[in-house]
């Protein structure tokens, strides 16, 4: 895929686009803030629990020209624009942020930092892979680390791993994947009760039933 799309992805002023949406931010630390959301296609890392499955090949979906899809935001009420994909880091997000920029929107980045984070961002939110783990920039540039909890057993410890990675400042939440939910709630509300430096996320969209 990377050979085929490499132009694109090098690029970065037209983008396969899966879906556009105003919503609510329903994860992390601007849980709660209205957000308009760019879901970019083309994923080649394989979570098998991704719930986002329809953005992994970029080929299905239509090319937009970055002001285009900044246009469609412009024109809601919103202040804030979070890219996610798909994995966006796959891209030059310079063009697409320079375009924000150029309307005043505050700019969030959904990633596992696989690959270099391009652009310049507000605030970026790491959530990393175990099939392909971030690079070591991707580390230092996040604002907050986001290990997603679905196999008790090991990713608590992971979390642990990982954390040692980012910088001082960085605000580290779990999240529980959604499928295990009810099996993992209590055990990461212990977790964190027992290790304060960590902080709980959850889907609060799926709760609310919003996109
Ligand atoms: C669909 S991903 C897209 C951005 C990027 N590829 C990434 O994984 O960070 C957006 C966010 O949803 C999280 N996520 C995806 N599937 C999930 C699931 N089944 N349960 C909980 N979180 C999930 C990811 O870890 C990530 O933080
Ligand atoms: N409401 C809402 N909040 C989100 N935060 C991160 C999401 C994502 O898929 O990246 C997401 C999403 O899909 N919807
Ligand atoms: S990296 Fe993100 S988009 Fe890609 S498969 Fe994993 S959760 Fe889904
Ligand atoms: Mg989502």
């Amino acid at each position: 895929m990377k050979d085929k799309y490499k132009e694109i992805f090098d690029k970065g002023t037209d983008l396969p686009l899966v879906e556009d949406f105003y919503t609510i931010q329903g994860e992390g630390y601007h849980t709660g803030k209205p957000a308009y959301f760019i879901r970019i296609g083309g994923c080649d890392i394989g979570c098998r629990w991704c719930d986002s499955k329809i953005s992994w090949n970029p080929a299905e979906h239509r090319l937009i020209s970055v002001e285009e899809v900044v246009r469609k935001a412009v024109e809601s009420p919103a202040k804030s624009v979070v890219v996610t994909g798909g994995e966006p880091s796959l891209y030059n997000l310079e063009p697409l942020c320079t375009e924000l920029k150029k309307h005043n929107i505050e700019n969030f980045l959904e990633t596992s930092g696989a690959y270099k984070i391009s652009g310049e961002w507000d605030w970026i939110c790491l959530s990393p892979k175990r099939n392909k783990l971030p690079v070591p920039s991707s580390y230092q540039k996040a604002n907050e680390l986001k290990v997603i909890i679905y196999d008790l057993e090991k990713d608590f410890e992971w979390a642990e791993e990982l954390s040692k990675n980012v910088g001082e400042d960085c605000l580290l939440y779990l999240q529980s994947e959604w499928s295990q939910y009810v099996h993992n709630v209590k055990p990461i509300v212990e977790y964190v009760k027992n290790n304060p430096k960590w902080n709980i996320s959850l889907q609060s969209h799926k709760f609310m039933r919003i996109p």
